[in-house]
């Protein structure tokens, strides 16, 4: 499994880099808005977040353009500021119109907001490179957002969708809306090949209490060789 951060802050960006285990950023609205972004600053800060993780990390920007002809012009747009930008779209009508022209023409594409198979299946079909289900907002209506997921992972491994995506790449899914270091583990286990985790997961993933009491000990039991 590799780990997206679901972030815009550019602070958690670089400590995340840092660690080694950054394989791409996930971006959205929510996001942008929660770091106090404004519109005329987005694709530069689109450009900052490419240029901390390097061009092997793909980083998905959203579209909030709503009709498929201003989703693909937002989408050339959007992909012109690097190599690794990826248009993040939403699972609908004309999402699914611009994601099959998008991809047509060589633009990855990751279909968000997908909470189905059915939708699953569809932006696979449309070309998207990556689609996300979602997890936490399942659970969120008081469902279970694992089992969607596996439903997803399951379904898209019962088909061959290289042919029909982006330059021929695997299809990937990436196990999105993830809220606690057990999401990550269950979406590992059932083959999503990709979790995308805000930094305050992330970091919880590094700890154990087990961990903590053994270092503790190590330390203690490392001062009295000091003062033997
Ligand atoms: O945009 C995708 C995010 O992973 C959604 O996460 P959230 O449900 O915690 O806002």
């Amino acid at each position: 499994m590799k780990f997206f951060l679901d972030t815009a802050d550019l602070a958690e960006i670089e400590e995340a880099a840092s660690w080694g285990a950054l394989a791409g950023v996930t971006t959205n609205p929510s996001l942008y808005a929660r770091i106090g972004g404004r519109l005329d600053d987005f694709h530069n800060h689109i450009k900052r977040i490419c240029d901390i993780v390097g061009p092997d990390c793909p980083v998905s920007a959203e579209s909030v353009a709503m009709t498929r002809d201003e989703i693909v012009a937002d989408g050339c747009k959007l992909a012109e500021i690097a190599p690794n930008v990826v248009v993040k779209i939403p699972t609908m009508v004309e999402g699914l119109a611009a994601t099959h022209t998008l991809a047509g023409r060589g633009i990855p594409v990751n279909m968000t907001l997908c909470f189905t198979v059915p939708q699953a299946l569809l932006a696979a079909r449309a070309g998207a490179r990556y689609i996300s289900p979602f997890v936490g907002r399942f659970d969120d209506i008081s469902e279970d957002g694992l089992f969607q997921l596996e439903q997803v992972c399951s379904a898209i491994g019962n088909y061959d969708f290289t042919a029909n995506t982006v330059n021929g790449e695997k299809i990937e899914i990436i196990a999105a809306s993830i809220r606690s270091a057990n999401h990550v583990t269950q979406a590992a286990l059932m083959g999503a090949d990709i979790a995308t985790v805000p930094f305050g997961v992330l970091k919880k993933m590094v700890q154990h209490p087990l961990t903590e009491r053994g270092l503790d000990a190590f330390l203690k039991d490392w001062e009295k060789v000091q003062n033997a």
